[in-house]
Formats: structure tokens, C-alpha cells, sequence
């Protein structure tokens, strides 16, 4: 199966080249860039100067002859233009941006600050967090690739509500990320000096994950979900780890939440869940794997779950490349396998 990537120069797109290039189904006929086109890879990258790939620039037209399926990693905005006529010839697309997750262009606009996509495609597109919500993945042709603090915020979560073990009118979600996660584009906030020796909250109760989070959380808890989001920037190059605080309306106990989770997850090959101790995001490093653990506090009747995630892999392309497997029929582990880095 043929695939392109556009957006191949940020950090999404070049850890998309670094799975589908090792990928034993897809195979990776173009790599588009806007500013970059014409230019040989290696230049750019010379971790992946073996490979020996050059830039093409956006054609949709051509690209539509030429692929099977798009992956795009790009800033908001840019699917939501090109994806539709994508799709509409019969590629298949999976989108890394916010651009479809919302279901509703008020939501986006509110949210994003930018002009929706359609109302059709944004309505039938296929939300992409395969461990809950993968049954309609065989038949889509546009997934919406969950955001990162979503997928481990949506792990570690979704169990909880669904068997309503807490209380879904309050639940605090503390994330912290790498820098990674802000992109390549430089700007002031991510440079080294802003950011070494820091950690700074950011976009606190307005962060636009946050009502990805509620949907998808009022889906599987069939009742209204509110969350408390407030992210902070940590000096590391890739990694999110979140804290979610919940009250316990059932006086479930750690055995209980094991046993939830393990239950939950038995056949999620990304999902390890901790019978003992605490999620780290080294853990995960370079892998697909969300790592979850938990906590119940009888003294103040609530509960805490930690979940780790690579920013890039899980929370970006390694769910994509999982979610385009699903798509196409092959094992969801499919150019997945690698085990995380260590030191
Ligand atoms: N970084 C992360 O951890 C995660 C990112 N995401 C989302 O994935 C998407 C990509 O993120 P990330 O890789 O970090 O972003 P980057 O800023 O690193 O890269 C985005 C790339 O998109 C391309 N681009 C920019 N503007 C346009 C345009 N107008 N038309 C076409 N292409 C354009 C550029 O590539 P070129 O110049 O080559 O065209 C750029 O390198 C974003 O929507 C992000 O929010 C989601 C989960 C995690
Ligand atoms: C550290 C950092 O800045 N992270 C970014 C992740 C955004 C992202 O991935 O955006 P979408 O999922 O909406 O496309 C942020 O918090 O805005």
C-alpha cells in the first residue's frame, strides 16, 4: 500500500519516515513538504540519510493518483482543507491535527480559533483512540488521530467512567509534556533557555484538548463529564505524563482498579497497566506503549491515575500508524514492536 506524509518536516512527519520506512506493509512513495521541496532528505535529517528520499511539493490532484493513504502532520488548519478532497477520491487519510476530532465546527472555531473543516466529513470522520473506539477503523476514510494529552488522559479515564467508579462532575487532569510536543516551528516559549531548568504551566482551563477530552469522555460515561485541564512545559525532549484526580463513589480499592484496568485492556497490546509503583515517561521512550497506574486514598475518598505516553509515538505517530493498520487489516503492531530506549 502506497503512503505519503505531509508535514514530513516537523517533528510528527519525520517520526512518521522513521516507522514507515521500517514498516513491513506500507510503503512510503511521497513525503511532502511546502518548504523543503526539491530538497534531499538527508539534508534536513541526517539521521535517515540511508534512505535517500527527497521533498515533493502539495498536489493534491497528483497525490490522489499516486497513494493509497495520507498521513497528515500538520499545524491545525491544513487538513481540514485538503483531507475532504483526499478522501472524497478514495484515499484514505489519517489526520495528526485537531482538525476532525471536535464532530462540531462551533466546538473547533471556539476552541481553535480558525475556520472549520465541513460539517460532513467532520461528522462521519472516525476517532482514532483504537483501544475504545477502533470497531468503526475497518470502514473509515478519514481518521481523526487522537491529541496527546487526549490519548493518555482518554486511557487512563474512559475505564473509570465507564463502570462510574468516580465522579464524573469533577475530574482534574494535570498533563506535563516535552518540548517536542510544541513542534519544530521555533518560537520564544520553546527556546533552550526558556525552557531548561523550568517547568511552566500553560493554557490552564483553556487548553484545547479539553473539550476533546469531554466528548469522548461523555460518550463512554453516557452522562455530562467535566474536566479540569492545566498542562506545564517540562524540560525533556519527548514524553507526557498525566495525573488525574477523581473522587470514589464506590470505595473501590487498589485490587479493584487492577483488576478494571487489567480487564479493560486484556488485548490492547500498547496498554501496560502497573500492579505496583508509578508510570515514567522513560519507560516509553521511543515506544508505542501507555503505561498506567493508579492510586486509591481511603483517608480522602478519592482516587489518582497516572498514564505515560511518547508524545510522538502514541500520542502522535505511532497511534497513527496503529490506526492505519487497523484501517487496512494487518496486526495493530505492525512496524510497532520496537521496545522503549534505555538509558
Ligand atoms: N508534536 C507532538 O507531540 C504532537 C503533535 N500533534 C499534532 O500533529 C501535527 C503536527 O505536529 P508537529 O509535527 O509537532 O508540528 P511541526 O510544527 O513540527 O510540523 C508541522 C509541519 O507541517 C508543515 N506545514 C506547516 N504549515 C503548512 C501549510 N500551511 N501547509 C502544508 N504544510 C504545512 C511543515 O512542514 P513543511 O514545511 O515541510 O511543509 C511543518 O514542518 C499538529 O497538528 C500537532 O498539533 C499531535 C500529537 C502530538
Ligand atoms: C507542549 C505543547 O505545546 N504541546 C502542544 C500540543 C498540541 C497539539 O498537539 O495540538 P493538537 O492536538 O490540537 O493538534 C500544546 O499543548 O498545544
Amino acid at each position: 500500500m502506497k503512503t505519503a506524509v505531509i508535514g514530513s518536516t516537523g517533528y510528527g512527519g519525520v517520526e512518521l519516515i522513521r516507522l514507515l520506512a521500517a514498516h513491513p506493509h506500507f510503503e512510503l512513495t511521497k513525503l511532502i513538504s511546502t518548504s523543503k521541496t526539491g530538497e534531499a532528505l538527508d539534508q534536513a535529517f541526517p539521521h535517515l540519510r540511508h534512505l535517500g528520499y527527497a521533498f515533493s511539493g502539495l498536489n493534491v490532484d497528483e497525490l490522489a493518483e499516486q497513494v493509497d493513504l495520507v498521513f497528515f502532520a500538520t499545524p491545525a488548519g491544513v487538513s481540514g482543507k485538503y483531507a475532504p478532497a483526499l478522501a472524497e477520491r478514495n484515499v484514505i487519510v489519517v489526520d495528526l491535527s485537531g482538525d476532525f476530532r471536535l464532530g462540531e465546527p462551533e466546538v473547533y472555531e471556539a476552541w481553535y480559533g480558525k475556520e472549520a473543516p465541513p460539517r460532513t466529513w467532520m461528522e462521519k470522520t472516525v476517532y482514532g483512540l483504537s483501544e475504545w473506539f477502533g470497531d468503526r477503523l475497518p470502514e473509515a476514510q478519514l481518521i481523526a488521530n487522537p491529541g496527546c494529552y487526549p490519548t493518555a488522559s482518554l486511557l487512563a479515564l474512559l475505564p473509570l467512567l465507564k463502570e462510574k467508579v468516580i465522579d464524573p462532575a469533577m475530574v482534574i487532569i494535570d498533563g506535563k509534556s516535552g518540548v517536542s510536543g510544541a513542534g519544530r516551528k521555533p518560537g520564544l516559549a520553546t527556546l533552550f533557555c526558556e525552557v531548561n531548568e523550568n517547568v511552566r504551566p500553560y493554557k490552564a482551563d483553556r487548553h484545547q484538548h479539553t473539550p476533546e477530552m469531554e466528548r469522548f469522555a461523555e460518550i463512554c460515561a453516557d452522562s455530562p463529564v467535566r474536566i479540569r485541564f492545566v498542562p506545564h512545559l517540562v524540560p525533556m525532549n519527548r514524553g507526557i505524563l498525566i495525573t488525574l484526580y477523581a473522587t470514589n463513589l464506590n470505595n473501590y480499592t487498589n485490587r479493584d482498579l487492577f483488576d478494571l484496568y487489567c480487564e479493560t485492556y486484556q488485548n490492547r497490546p500498547f496498554v501496560r497497566v502497573l500492579k505496583e509503583g508509578w508510570p515514567e515517561t522513560k519507560a516509553v521512550q521511543g515506544s508505542n506503549f501507555c503505561d498506567i497506574g493508579f492510586h486509591v486514598d481511603e483517608r480522602t475518598g478519592s482516587i489518582v491515575v497516572m498514564a505515560a505516553i511518547d508524545n510522538l509515538m502514541k500520542g502522535a505517530a505511532g497511534q497513527a500508524v496503529q490506526n492505519a493498520n487497523l484501517r487496512c487489516g494487518w496486526p495493530e503492531e505492525s512496524g510497532l514492536t520496537g521496545i522503549p530506549l534505555y538509558p
